[in-house]
């Protein structure tokens, strides 16, 4: 049975290997099969677990070979030092002899000698192997190497935080994201989602001064099977991408456009904090995206959201309109490294390239958008400052009209002088973020 699990999820890294998305690919060799619930997990968290480590392990394998096996043995290799590294549920010697048979199995039985020879080596080590392995390195390598980033992330954090708190984050990106809910006030109450959470055998606990915040404590099931969701009770958000649409504020009654909306998490906030009343212009350029928006919207029974297919770096259609205007723009989204495996492998200056642009593009056409006295709130779920600070600074220097705006006394995140606040994963425990007010002057 377990032997059929890793057969699986190698053929995902495979299809990971030759260049496809995780999460399509899982979601491609899991749809072929009927597996046990079990059996799903477990492939789940070999295929992302394995593509995460990914760095670790290969100097793991680096270090015992001298030569390098093909492909698809390193990928087996992979696999079977993920699992007894990280894997305390699965014995090293089924660890090892499955393995084994993996290599065999694929017609590769040449090399059963070498993966048991790696694997074993693994188990007799006293100490960590990766010490040895590591120890010659500078210092971004070596925390590269040891929490599986490339150097390229590493390097800034480990200047802008030092040591110990660039550990901090790397381990908080290589933990299990968390589970945060919305609820909808418009459809039930926190006493009413808890209890109906506890009959279903499942504990939801307030997130404190965050209104609609709770945050569950496991999920066994997919999401719209859990209590209240198709009823439009709750949404999946995390706390840190609630407080974005606290920091906007909005008011019922106004306009408020949202300039990338889709797939509609902040939105639909937005709407809820409106009581739904209001005009509520949620704009995007992505029409498969914008399906997802309109069904969050249908399921959470709000009336007040308006969809709008366009390009918000160019359009024009809501000159000066908005009482208040989001702009969560598309970014390379290094605050929620933890929610994708291979998001890390991603080469951050080919991203940034395209998407630095863009941003500002985006920011001077939508600040058009705002009414004279109206407020803007960009947003951005990256912790690179070129995405963050460096816009801000920008956009201001050639919009003199423009001021920041510093969040209001009583908002529980930290402010930097300058009026912005960033979010750290590993100080304030929540995904990583850059928000800020943008106050358009009459
Ligand atoms: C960070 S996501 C928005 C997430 C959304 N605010 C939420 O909370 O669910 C960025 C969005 O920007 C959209 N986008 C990218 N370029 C755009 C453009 N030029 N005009 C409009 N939307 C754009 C993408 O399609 C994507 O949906």
């Amino acid at each position: 049975m377990e032997l059929s699990a890793r057969r699986i999820a190698l053929e995902a890294l495979e299809r990971v290997a030759k260049g496809a998305y995780a999460d399509v690919a899982l979601h491609q060799v899991l749809q072929q099969r009927f597996l046990k619930e079990g059996d799903r997990a477990l492939v789940t968290e070999l295929v992302y677990g394995t593509i995460r480590q990914q760095r670790t392990l290969d100097t793991l394998i680096q270090g015992f070979c001298q030569q390098l096996p093909p492909l698809k043995v390193q990928l087996v290799l992979r696999l079977g030092l993920y699992q007894l590294r990280y894997l305390d549920r699965v014995p090293p010697h089924a660890a090892v002899h499955s393995s084994v048979e993996l290599v065999k199995e694929m017609g590769l039985g040449g090399f059963a000698k070498l993966v048991n020879g790696v694997l074993r080596r693994y188990t007799r080590s006293t100490t960590d192997p990766l010490d040895a392995l590591i120890a010659h390195l500078p210092l971004v390598s070596q925390l590269g190497c040891r929490y599986s980033f490339p150097d390229e992330l590493v390097r800034p954090w480990l200047e802008r935080l030092g040591q110990e708190e660039c550990t901090a984050l790397c381990q908080w990106f290589n933990r299990t994201p968390r589970l945060d809910l919305r609820l909808n006030p418009l459809r039930t109450t926190a006493d009413q989602l808890i209890a109906d959470f506890e009959t279903a055998g499942y504990r939801l606990q307030p997130i404190p001064h965050l209104p609609q915040g709770l945050v569950l404590s496991h999920c066994g099931q997919p999401m719209p099977e859990l209590p209240g969701y198709a009823e439009g009770h709750w949404s999946v958000q995390d706390r840190a991408a609630q407080w974005v649409s606290h920091l906007l504020d909005p008011q019922p009654g106004e306009v408020v456009i949202d300039a990338c909306a889709a797939p509609g998490g902040k939105t639909t906030h937005i709407a809820e904090l409106m009581a739904d009343q209001g005009r509520v212009i949620a704009c995007d350029r992505t029409p498969s995206r914008l399906r997802q928006l309109a069904q969050n919207r249908d399921r959470l029974g709000l009336k007040s959201i308006e969809i709008h297919t366009l390009d918000s770096a160019t359009a024009g259609d809501f000159a000066a309109m908005g009482d208040r205007v989001l702009l969560d723009v598309p970014c390379s989204a290094t605050g929620t490294l933890h929610r994708h495996a291979d998001a890390r492998w991603q080469p951050l200056k080919t991203r940034l390239a395209e998407l630095l642009p863009l941003q500002a593009q985006l920011l001077a056409n939508v600040s058009q958008w705002v009414k004279p006295q109206g407020l803007l709130v960009y947003a951005t779920c990256s912790l690179e400052p070129s995405e963050n600070e460096a816009q801000i600074r920008h956009f201001l220097a050639h919009h003199p009209q423009w001021h920041i705006e510093p969040p209001p006394p009583l908002f529980p995140l930290k402010a930097a002088p300058e009026g912005w606040i960033t979010v750290w994963p590993q100080r304030d425990d929540m995904d990583g973020f850059f928000m800020v007010r943008l106050r358009r002057d009459s």
